[in-house]
């Protein structure tokens, strides 16, 4: 960390009483204070020494607030910013933020407010802010894979942790979103916070306003005493709201509120309270379709969008298999005290590179926790990884019953030498795998479940399976406790 630049803040505003009211409420805090009225005097100062932090109104006589921001993007330089913008212009926030503004805070300013946004900005700076290699293990270790999208949202991850810009990071379920989440948390200055996450989509809806804001004790039947909600446990750390887009609207419209007010009003409190999270969303849905059809506020959107982060599906980047299998199985032995972690044989590492994991990481991980559980030594088999065999076979295909086919043998091998060579292998098995799903959703009267044990998943795996190839959710009575 620069030394110089330590406590030093740099406010930049054209009206006096303003940058006089900023400037006492800083040095009460015990920062030293240095104030311009211009974008140009601004720059002089910067250009003297360095700061910690620079709090610049958006609109200057000379220039505008954004043209501090994007010459210290461009110059390189630590110095956080905060933003002051005029009431109601969100697009300027956002913008502002998306140019690597720390945070900001509207007019009129609130001085509580200013405090903590100060605070949290004045806090321990982030590795790369501080001018360090971006981390290559440390924080983002977990994310394994080398592929140029992983890349990308390993160096999006490392950028982003720098401010307190709302993230949303959109994915296929499993492919590893929230370890992007907790990755940009433990990057960040919040790092030493709490990490709280949250699936949206498995709270009932009655309960999401006490779960997320907190109840005061009577507040309704059952409420037998204060308690906190998810923004107050995430205080001073990163809140991660998976499967944002199951949030039903209602519940949207407060969200939405507390991220203008940064303050909750727990259920049953008379007062509000100011909220210091990160917010990290995650979704696998395309919100901004959502938008489109009424289902999601483009408004909350808008502010949760600020910076996005696609992690690309396993079967985009299969040349990461061979190392996250190795980091996963690293886990999971020693998570079953099996030492040392037993290896992929050759064929199975090539019969894993040619199945398509509509699961992605997660589907791999199960596989491979069944696999270390089935495997009698320290080499794993294909036989052990349980793969479906009748994905590319045909006892499952054709109208013979499926015992045609001598156990255990590879379908694949039965079909590989009569069929002529399909011209798009992905989209080849999706038609088989899709015929199999509905013939055995057709032969268990479309239980989902039922004909998920048949072929071998769990109802979760059936259900993102069907999402996946378009299969109608035409099922009834099946769903009890499938969570
Ligand atoms: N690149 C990776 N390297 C190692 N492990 C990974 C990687 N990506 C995901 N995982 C592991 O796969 C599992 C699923 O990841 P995660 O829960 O982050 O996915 P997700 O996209 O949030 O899933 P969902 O949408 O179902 O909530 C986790 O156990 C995670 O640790």
């Amino acid at each position: 960390m620069n030394d110089a630049a330590a406590g030093r803040v740099l406010v930049v505003d054209d009206e006096p009483d303003l940058l006089t009211l900023y400037e006492l409420t800083l040095l009460r805090e015990g920062h030293s204070v240095e104030t311009a009225s211009t974008v140009g005097e601004a720059l002089e100062a910067l250009a003297q020494s360095p700061f910690r932090l620079v709090i610049t109104d958006m609109r200057l006589p000379d220039g505008s607030g954004m043209d501090l921001l994007r010459w210290l993007e461009k110059q390189r330089r630590n110095e956080k910013a905060i933003v002051v913008t005029a009431f109601g212009s969100a697009e300027n926030a956002v913008e502002a933020l998306k140019v690597g503004a720390f945070d900001y805070l509207t007019k009129p300013v609130d001085l509580r407010q200013f405090r903590t946004v100060v605070a949290s900005a004045m806090g321990r700076v982030a590795p790369a802010a501080a001018g360090a290699v971006p981390s290559r293990g440390g924080p983002l270790q977990r994310l394994a894979g080398r592929s140029g999208g992983m890349q990308q949202v390993r160096e999006l991850v490392e950028k982003v942790a720098r401010s307190m810009a709302p993230v949303l990071v959109h994915g296929e379920s499993g492919t590893g979103k929230e370890l992007v989440a907790r990755g940009i948390h433990d990057s960040s200055a919040r790092a030493s916070g709490p990490f709280v996450a949250v699936n949206c989509g498995a709270i009932p809806e009655a309960l999401l306003e006490a779960e997320f804001f907190g109840y005061r004790k009577g507040a309704f039947t059952g409420a037998t005493e204060d308690r906190e909600g998810f923004f107050q446990a995430a205080a001073g750390g990163t809140l991660f709201l998976d499967e944002i887009g199951d949030l039903p609207l209602a519940m949207q419209s407060k969200l939405l509120r507390v991220i203008q007010e940064r303050a909750v009003r727990p259920v049953g409190a008379t007062a509000e309270q100011p909220t210091n999270v990160r917010l990290v969303s995650a979704t696998h849905k395309d919100l901004a379709q959502e938008v489109a059809q009424g289902r999601f506020r483009q408004d909350l959107f808008y502010r949760l969008n600020v910076i996005r982060i696609p992690v690309p599906p396993l079967r985009e980047r299969m040349e990461d298999l061979g190392l996250i299998c190795d980091v996963l199985l690293e886990r999971i032995a020693a998570e079953a005290g099996v030492s040392p972690a037993p290896v992929l044989a050759l064929a199975a590492r090539e019969r894993l590179a040619s199945y398509a994991f509509p699961g992605n990481v997660r589907e791999l991980e199960n596989l491979l926790h069944r696999a270390v559980a089935l495997s009698a030594g320290d080499e794993i088999t294909p036989l052990d990884l349980g793969l479906p065999e009748q994905l590319v076979g045909r006892s499952l295909l054709d109208d013979e019953p499926e015992t045609s086919a001598p156990a255990g043998t590879p379908a694949v091998v039965a079909t590989a030498h009569d069929e002529s060579l399909p011209g798009d292998l992905a989209r080849h098995l999706d038609d088989v795998e899709r015929r199999i799903l509905e013939r055995a959703l057709h032969q268990h009267g479309f239980n989902r479940t039922a004909a998920g044990a048949r072929l071998g998943l769990s109802l979760r795996q059936m259900r993102y399976r069907m999402a996946r190839l378009g299969i109608s959710e035409n099922v009834a009575g099946d769903e009890a406790g499938e969570r």
